[in-house]
């Protein structure tokens, strides 16, 4: 049975540290995922599989119903179901609004009471903020760092949290900006970490620069000042996921874009009373993978799914390698974003290896670099994935969980202080794997194991639910051979 974690060569580069600090996960509380390798006799013919709705537009939609104007009832249809999503809701419960699923759809209702929400106890913390609503988010960054966001533009004083995870991401990169545009944003544990307190909106207008690449950072500050009727200007390193954007412009927000410089007049906006979510190109890219590791099927189409630029960059990356992929009946969604059917065909055969080495591809496929260190396992020549620094500080250390998790199948993988070096041609084999309770590295790896003669274990393999709650039955109508297990 392969160890986690043998197999991983740290080169030299990995000593430059990062700053994030380093944390043990919690044991692991999900079920596992067994995945018994070759595709299901039957399920080589022509496929159609559609998936969950986009993570990042979901967020956004339902913020919106914070927005000053939005309507008394916002229908969000298509949102994503998983964990991060769901784990803003008790927060926006907490605000006043109540949030209906009907059907898959989500109701955003404004003037509900509002449902406080249970203090998480902080070790540097005895008593809270009195006569403010306590808001936590449980893991999702996107969901506290955009909540910051509007918090900050409505003026709105509340207590941001989340869950121990959570508790140890960078939370500067939103709070330094904020406080440059006049907000009054305090951390109350650590120093940069959550949980923090809003006490008073952005105020001056101004120009930010932006330090990292994070969307969340960038789309953090566009709703804060578009909340707050407040005209700035922002720079920013890298063409990062732009769905913040997309979304204010179709309301109708005055935002013009001069390169990587962002420019918000301040003016008025209509939030309309329908927001449509497009299928999350991040989760197509797991049944697309599946197919193209198979390699013996005829066809695979996914309809619906987000087609904007800024988030294709696996699908890209492997066409240019020369895997058969291609987009069809393209179309536009009421919420400014592109959708059209993802098309896989053949497999893998003839492609030699992937490299990504811009910063604006990396950010197009941010997270999906596990499932790509998976699929570069599988290719015969070296691979290289770059520019990738930000992925330390998601729910785990990715460039870490990710390596670890491929050299459990027995890839040879090295770590860089900035990316992944993965050479091909290492035989692979089924085993016990570990996930480090990261829903993208348990996919990547469920994924991976669906090409693998025999069975693997994808330890705590079920937290695919933060994101993709229906990831096994997707990967078993492609045909895959996977079932969640408790008992192992
Ligand atoms: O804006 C968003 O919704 C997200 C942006 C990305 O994070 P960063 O912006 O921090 O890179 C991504 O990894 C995350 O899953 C969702
Ligand atoms: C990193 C992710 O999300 P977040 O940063 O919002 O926790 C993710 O979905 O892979």
């Amino acid at each position: 049975m392969p160890e986690a974690g043998k197999g991983v060569r740290e080169a030299p580069r990995e000593t430059v540290h990062d700053g994030a600090g380093e944390f043990d996960r919690p044991a692991t509380q999900a079920a596992h995922l067994v995945v018994d390798g070759g595709r299901a006799a039957g399920s080589r013919g022509p496929r159609v599989v559609t998936v969950p709705g986009d993570k990042s537009v979901s967020h956004r939609a339902l913020l919106a119903a914070l927005l000053p104007g939005a309507p008394a009832h916002l229908t969000v249809r298509n949102a994503n179901l998983g964990g991060a999503v769901r784990a803003l809701l008790p927060a926006l419960h907490a605000l006043g609004l109540r949030v209906d699923d009907d059907g898959g759809t989500l109701v955003v209702r404004r003037g509900a009471a509002p449902v406080p929400q249970q203090v998480r106890e902080h070790p540097h913390r005895v008593s809270w903020p009195a006569d403010v609503p306590y808001l936590e988010t449980g893991g999702s960054s996107a969901a506290a760092r955009l909540l910051i966001g509007i918090l900050a533009g409505t003026g709105t004083r509340a207590v941001v949290d989340g869950d121990e995870v959570l508790r140890h991401r960078p939370m500067a990169w939103i709070v330094d900006p904020l406080r440059q545009l006049g907000a009054d944003i305090a951390y109350l544990g650590e120093d940069g970490r959550l949980p923090v307190v809003v006490r008073a909106p952005v105020c001056r207008p101004g120009t930010v620069e932006l330090t990292v690449g994070s969307a969340q950072a960038r789309s953090a500050v566009l709703l804060a000042v578009a909340a707050a009727g407040l005209a700035a200007t922002v720079r920013h390193p890298v063409r990062s996921r732009d769905h913040t954007e997309r979304m204010l412009a179709a309301f109708g927000g005055g935002l013009s874009e001069h390169g990587l410089t962002l420019i918000w007049d301040g003016g008025p906006y209509t939030v309309p009373p329908v927001i449509d979510v497009p299928a999350d190109p991040s989760l197509a890219a797991y049944p697309v993978a599946a197919h193209l590791l198979w390699g013996d099927g005829s066809e695979l189409r996914v309809p619906g799914v987000g087609l904007n630029p800024t988030r294709l960059g696996f699908f890209e990356v492997l066409r240019r390698a020369g895997a058969g992929i291609s987009y069809e009946d393209e179309r536009s969604t009421s919420g400014g974003e592109p959708t059209g059917t993802v098309v896989a065909r053949g497999g893998l055969a003839g492609l030699e290896s992937v490299r990504v080495d811009e910063p604006a591809v990396l950010h197009a496929l941010i997270d999906e670099v596990p499932l790509l260190a998976a699929v570069a396992a599988r290719l015969p020549g070296t691979s290289w994935i770059g520019c990738a620094e930000e992925l330390r500080f998601k729910e785990t250390d990715r460039l870490t969980t990710t390596a670890r998790m491929v050299a459990a199948f027995g890839a040879r993988v090295e770590v860089a202080a900035d990316g992944l070096t993965v050479t091909g041609g290492a035989p692979l084999r089924a085993g016990t794997v570990p996930s480090f309770e990261d829903h993208r590295i348990a996919m990547a790896a469920a994924t991976l194991a669906t090409s693998l003669p025999g069975r693997t274990t994808v330890h705590g393999g079920a937290c695919h639910h933060t994101s993709f709650p229906d990831f096994a039955d997707v990967q078993r109508a492609v045909g895959a051979r996977i079932v969640e297990d408790s008992q192992q």
